[in-house]
């Protein structure tokens, strides 16, 4: 089934993206994870396919990691699926239905796209975390890094604030910490340096991903856990490898994420070529 494919990105985070509205396609998680693969498929951090979303939203969007696993929120995939809503309905307003909820999104005058990521769950059995405890400070060390503060976007962050990010190996405390028993759907793991209380500097070691240029649910949960902290206001720059996100946590609990999109090329894919 040879079929078209758009090779999307939001600050480098990188996503194939697949139109399934019109009919379904069968996409297992291992052919997302074939078609993920950097040498092997296309390549990138994230597979997406575009469902139909019935009543109340445009679109319902479909998140695998190049491991196959399914994630309930990917902040970057939301702003390029909401563009291509737009695109398709000719407005400048879109929700995006996700495993976590809808997701309303808008694009603004500079040409970014503003994604309510919706309320992040906080408590432990929603992270979730393995046992009970304040998910304010968790009591993880690793390296130079230690006592975390972990969240739910719809999908599992841990936070660690350190003073200085260069000091860090994350390759090798990323994946340490991806899989650590307290996590047991595994967990994505940010790293913050708080350069001013409206400006943070961010590295995310993502869940079935690994180390990836941004992650737009890593910034919302590095903003909300800083402030939750007394680290940082409300609103802040979040810089990443690849780029800035601009996150607002609203009064009313909602998390506002702005950012770029940009489609770096299309293509036609043959299913078939990859494992059932
Ligand atoms: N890159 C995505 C996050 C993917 C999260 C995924 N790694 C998971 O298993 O939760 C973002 O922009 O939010």
């Amino acid at each position: 089934m040879i079929i078209p494919f758009r090779k999307m990105h939001g600050l480098g985070n990188d996503f194939v993206v697949l139109d399934a509205r019109a009919a379904p396609l069968p996409v297992s998680p291992a052919r997302a994870a074939a078609i993920a693969d950097r040498h092997r498929g296309i390549g990138c951090d994230q597979f997406i396919v575009m469902e139909p979303a019935g009543e109340g939203a445009d679109v319902f969007m479909r998140i695998r990691n190049p491991d196959g696993s399914e994630s309930g929120a990917c902040g970057n995939a939301t702003r390029c699926v909401a563009e291509l809503a737009m695109e398709s309905a000719g407005r400048g307003a879109a929700t995006v239905r996700t495993l976590f909820g809808d997701l309303p999104a808008e694009r603004l005058a500079d040409g970014t796209i503003r994604v309510d990521m919706g309320a992040p769950r906080l408590g432990w059995r929603d992270v979730p975390l393995a046992r009970e405890m304040d998910t304010l400070h968790l009591p993880l060390l690793a390296g130079g890094a230690a006592d975390p503060a972990a969240l739910s976007m719809g999908n599992p962050h841990a936070t660690f604030f350190v003073p200085d990010l260069d000091a860090l190996d994350i390759p090798a405390l990323g994946p340490r910490l991806e899989h650590d028993s307290l996590f047991p759907e595994r967990a994505n793991i940010g790293f913050v340096q708080v350069l001013a209380r409206d400006h943070l500097r961010l590295v995310v070691w993502e869940r079935g991903a690994g180390l990836t240029l941004a992650c737009g649910s890593g910034a919302c949960a590095a903003l909300v856990n800083a402030a939750r902290r007394g680290l940082s206001a409300r609103e802040a720059t979040v810089s990443l490898p690849g780029g800035d996100l601009r996150i607002a946590w609203r009064d009313d609990g909602h998390v506002l994420m702005a950012g770029p999109v940009a489609t770096a090329f299309t293509g036609m894919i043959d299913l078939d070529a990859f494992p059932a």
